[in-house]
């Protein structure tokens, strides 16, 4: 579970972030959807701590990864705690991130060895099991230099769950892919979710929030501007700009 308040974030004094909340429960698929620009990337790397936020909270699995104060920026945790809250939380980029000099494997239990300190016979039998559920367990020798786009992401996805996080972050996934890569990708997402895993999803996919996310978050100027659970976003959106975003989109 992820409980972030109030979360601001400024670039070189652009607001990019003007007081984002949101609380993604156990097990439940939150898709964050809006215009370019909006926030959503900023805000997902805030949660992980690849962006710092300068005020707000954030809670994961219950502890305090950043915690507001009432004056200055937000109070970080110790740095050994922050890697060991963000570790709770598995992230999936647009552009892949695979080491290229590393097998399909070599990367999937590169994290488990060095960062766990999993037994190599443990980090590969697990690994190859993560890849077989991805549909790349014949992959598991070559380089990602020889993978589509669609096959990277999920060994991608696969070298994410092999550190066992609580939660997934997916940060427009299939942003990079052709419309036929894409499916195969959004397959495994679809299949995480279903053995409820609980995950935050930047997406343009319209229809993985339709299908899949059970709320959807509409992000526009750094704020949320819509917050409902999918059918009812879809069917009846509150607010002028969801109502113009999906007119563009759908
Ligand atoms: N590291 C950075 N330094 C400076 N500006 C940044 C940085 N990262 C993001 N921004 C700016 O913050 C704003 C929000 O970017 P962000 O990537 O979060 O938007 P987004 O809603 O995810 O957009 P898209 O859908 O196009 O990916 C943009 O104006 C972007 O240029």
């Amino acid at each position: 579970m992820i409980e972030a308040t109030g979360i601001t974030k400024a670039f070189n004094g652009v607001q990019v972030l003007r007081g984002v909340s949101l609380t993604l429960r156990k097990g439940e698929v939150v898709a964050v959807i809006g215009p370019s620009g909006s926030g959503k990337s900023t805000f997902l790397r805030c949660l992980n701590h690849l962006e710092i936020i300068d005020g707000g909270s954030i809670v994961v699995e219950g502890e305090a990864l950043a915690t507001a104060q009432a004056e200055g920026p937000s109070r970080y945790a110790s740095d050994a705690d922050v890697r060991r809250i963000c570790r709770k939380m598995g992230m999936v980029f647009q552009s892949f991130n695979l080491f290229p000099h590393m097998t399909v494997l070599e990367n999937v239990i590169e994290a488990p060895i060095t960062v766990k300190r999993l037994p190599r016979a443990t980090a590969i039998a697990k690994a190859d099991a993560l890849l077989d559920k991805v549909g790349l367990l014949a992959k598991r020798d070559n380089y990602p230099g020889r993978l589509s786009g669609g096959q990277k992401q999920r060994v991608a996805i696969a070298r994410a769950l092999a550190m066992e996080p609580d939660i997934m972050l997916f940060d427009e996934p299939t942003s990079a892919l052709d419309p036929e890569l894409t499916v195969e990708v959004l397959r495994t997402m679809r299949q995480l979710a279903e053995e409820h895993m609980t995950m935050l999803v930047v997406t343009h996919e319209m229809g993985f929030a339709r299908e899949v996310a059970h709320r959807v978050i509409f992000m526009d100027d750094g704020r949320v501007v819509e917050s409902a659970d999918s059918a009812r976003f879809f069917s009846a959106p509150q607010h002028e700009r969801t109502r113009t975003f999906l007119g563009q989109m759908l």
